[in-house]
């Protein structure tokens, strides 16, 4: 039996459920990190067990892959693929002309190579994440963890040169050591409530010796999918500012509850 989905993961689960009617047969595909993009790596299998669509992918974190794994979609590292037809991944948040903080899965190195390495890149999320202004939400940047204290210091003269006035910045831990990236790096999160210029701080940030990348994702993301718990999605093209309405089934075939035990 299908457990009974919360109204927030009915909302990822529509997104992406809709987002993989973008996959078609022979695609190489970005794979998301994230609750959402996990939506999106199940429903890839489904529709490999029931249609036999012939699909691979590279995963953006060891999470990512470990599922990819389990609900049989077939995996390749960037360097095997060199180049992919399709990116689809969760955001933090989105703002009006698509820019998008990530990251907070610490995932946003990976996820930004591979999302660069797409022709397209479609985004998927919950109405929740969509934001008149980014910044919120708190901006992860990935550093290198030889001199972090430095680096974290050197942010905070950067953003106080950009007069940005909340710039409390905070090394990401889990429990009582900091969180480690799957490319054995530290995050650092910036709290500054609102971004004002965000494309001069994503260029600016990735300057500073020690900070690897950011989670700011600027002129990345081409169409937007965002679902609401009720089952309805809208789809948003930045490129064509076309957005269209519609409904998706909300009933997971149980087999895509495989890897949660169910
Ligand atoms: O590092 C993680 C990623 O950027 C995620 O895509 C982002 O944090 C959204 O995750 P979720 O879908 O769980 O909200």
């Amino acid at each position: 039996m299908a457990a009974e989905l919360s109204p927030i993961d009915k909302a990822k689960f529509v997104a992406a459920r809709r987002a993989v009617d973008f996959v078609s047969d022979g695609m190489k595909l970005g794979l998301g990190t994230g609750s959402t993009a996990a939506w999106m790596v199940r429903c890839l299998g489904e529709r490999i067990r029931e249609e036999g669509l012939r699909v691979t992918g590279v995963p953006t974190s060891r999470r990512t892959a470990e599922l990819a794994r389990q609900v049989g979609v077939p995996i390749q590292t960037l360097d095997e693929a060199k180049w992919l037809d399709l990116t689809i991944d969760g955001a933090d948040e989105i703002d009006t002309q698509l820019n998008l903080i990530k990251g907070g899965g610490a995932a946003l190195l990976q996820e930004k190579i591979v999302a660069t390495a797409s022709d397209q890149m479609i985004v998927i999320a919950d109405a929740a994440k969509e934001v008149a202004h980014l910044g919120a939400f708190p901006l992860p940047i990935e550093v290198i963890p030889f001199g972090w204290r430095t680096t974290m210091a050197l942010v905070e003269e950067t953003l106080v040169s950009l007069d940005v006035l909340n710039r409390e910045c905070t090394l990401r831990m889990t429990g009582d050591r900091p969180l480690v990236t799957d490319e054995s790096n530290y995050i650092i999160d910036l709290h500054l409530k609102r971004i004002g210029n965000p494309r001069q701080l994503a260029l600016v940030l990735n300057q500073i010796p020690g900070v690897v990348e950011n989670g700011l994702f600027i002129d990345i993301c081409d169409i937007v999918v965002i679902g609401q718990g009720d089952g309805r999605v809208t789809v948003r093209d930045i490129n064509s500012g076309s957005e269209t309405e519609g409904r998706v089934d909300l009933t997971p075939n149980d087999n895509i509850f495989a890897d949660l035990g169910d």
